[in-house]
């Protein structure tokens, strides 16, 4: 390996190359939607030298490994014999770009690691069997970057897995739990940083979902615009009897608009709305008269939606609560007493504990003046 032939500075191989790997697949956050977040490293023969780097595109685009493979090649680095450490198994079918199992293969990697298999089942450990058949020695990385990984992934190991999204309901309070005063006004409870900080996560969701009572008494935007972001979430409204007005703010600008109603599918309405271009499902819950919950995410995963952020009132976040389909909850805590207004979320009323909803903290962190609360249902399944 020298410098002298190379128009480039050859870079000495990271100490941990999973964990640079994985700091790269970070980068796919907001980009590779609804593709993993995957990144790859590719190191010398001898471990000393770091001959490329990538971590996946937009959707379509390359995947991690062929970009690390025309960053070496970019470099003037010839791979033969090289070591390759991704951080989800390189994947063995034709689906918008060829296998990566192959291209590593062609070429002349010695040795694949992969932090964790890929769930999707057309992969599903034929990527590493696909390698070993081919002569490349392939293995799995430690279990601390398994879990880093699959946590990166959330949503593709959920969708994958569990046939529906992870979903993530956020919620923005005050330190006495209200989420708004009694006469609606919310805006706003948390800081400009906490704000920002809920972006982040819009960003790492394909949809964004409220309820028709904040649509009309906020008029939100529900998009990323407080961080970068290559990729837009679509924006959900549950609005059982199409009241949304065609002056809504999300309807000027922005990404695609999807509204799910009870009214019967051939309500004239419904071909109204989709003439404007929003997508409009009829999926009545017949007991409630309103939008059925389940059926939500049912279609969600059709529309290959990995992580659905929750952001709505109490009422709408008891719907989904009550139903058991939240998986995680992301809470911001303002240091401020509102008083008399809405809580978090409406449960029940309950005789007694038992039937209260009962959660594992995950994470507290502050954020500028407030606190960021995660906890969840329970703890992530890993599948190798
Ligand atoms: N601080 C915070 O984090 C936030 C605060 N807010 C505040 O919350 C307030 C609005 O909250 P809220 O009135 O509870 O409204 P929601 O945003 O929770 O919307 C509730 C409405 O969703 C519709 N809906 C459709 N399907 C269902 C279903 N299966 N279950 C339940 N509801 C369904 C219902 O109307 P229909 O049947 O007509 O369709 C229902 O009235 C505002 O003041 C807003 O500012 C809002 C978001 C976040
Ligand atoms: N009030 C409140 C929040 N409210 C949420 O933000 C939505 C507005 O989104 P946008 O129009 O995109 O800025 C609003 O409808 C509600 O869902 N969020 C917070 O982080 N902190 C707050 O104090």
């Amino acid at each position: 390996m020298s410098d002298l032939t190379s128009p480039f500075p050859t870079l000495p191989a990271p100490a941990d190359p999973m964990a640079a790997a994985l700091a790269l697949a970070e980068h796919a956050v907001g980009v590779s939607e609804p593709n993993p977040r995957v990144g790859c490293v590719i190191t010398s023969a001898d471990g000393r030298w770091l001959l490329g780097q990538g971590h996946t595109q937009a959707v379509g685009s390359a995947h991690a490994e062929i970009m690390a493979l025309r960053d070496a090649q970019a470099r003037g680095h010839d791979v033969r014999g090289a070591t390759a450490w991704v951080t989800l198994e390189p994947c063995a079918h034709h689906g918008r770009t060829p296998p990566c199992c192959d291209a590593l293969v062609a070429a002349g990697m010695a040795r694949v690691v992969a932090a964790v298999g890929d769930p999707n089942p057309l992969v599903n450990g034929q990527g590493m069997a696909r390698l070993r058949a081919a002569g490349v020695s392939a293995d799995w990385g430690p279990p601390t970057h398994a879990l880093a990984a699959t946590e990166l992934n959330i949503g593709f190991f959920s969708r994958m897995q569990r046939q529906r999204p992870w979903v993530r309901l956020k919620m923005a309070g005050s330190l006495d739990g209200r989420t708004a005063l009694a006469n609606g006004v919310s805006q706003w409870i948390t800081s400009p940083e906490a704000r920002a900080d809920g972006h982040a996560w819009r960003r790492r969701a394909g949809a964004v979902l409220t309820g028709i009572q904040t649509a009309l008494a906020d008029d939100p935007m529900l998009d990323v615009r407080h961080v970068p972001t290559q990729v837009q979430p679509v924006r959900v409204v549950l609005d059982s009897h199409l009241r949304l007005p065609p002056t809504a703010r999300l309807l000027q600008s922005g990404s695609p608009v999807w509204l799910y109603t009870a009214v019967p599918a051939n309500d004239a309405r419904i071909a109204s709305w989709q003439a404007r271009s929003v997508r409009v499902r009829s999926v009545p819950d017949a007991a409630t008269g309103r939008v059925d919950l389940h059926a939500v995410l049912a279609d969600l995963t059709t529309q290959s939606i990995n992580e659905l952020h929750i952001e709505a009132g109490a009422t709408l976040n008891g719907a989904w609560l009550a139903a058991g389909m939240v998986d995680e909850i992301v809470l911001y805590l303002a240091p401020m007493l509102l008083g008399q207004g809405a809580g978090l979320a409406h449960l029940g009323p309950w005789a007694d504990l038992t039937p209260a909803l009962r959660w594992q903290w995950q994470q507290i962190e502050r954020i500028g003046p407030d606190l960021r609360l995660t906890a969840r249902s329970a703890p992530p399944a890993l599948v190798r």
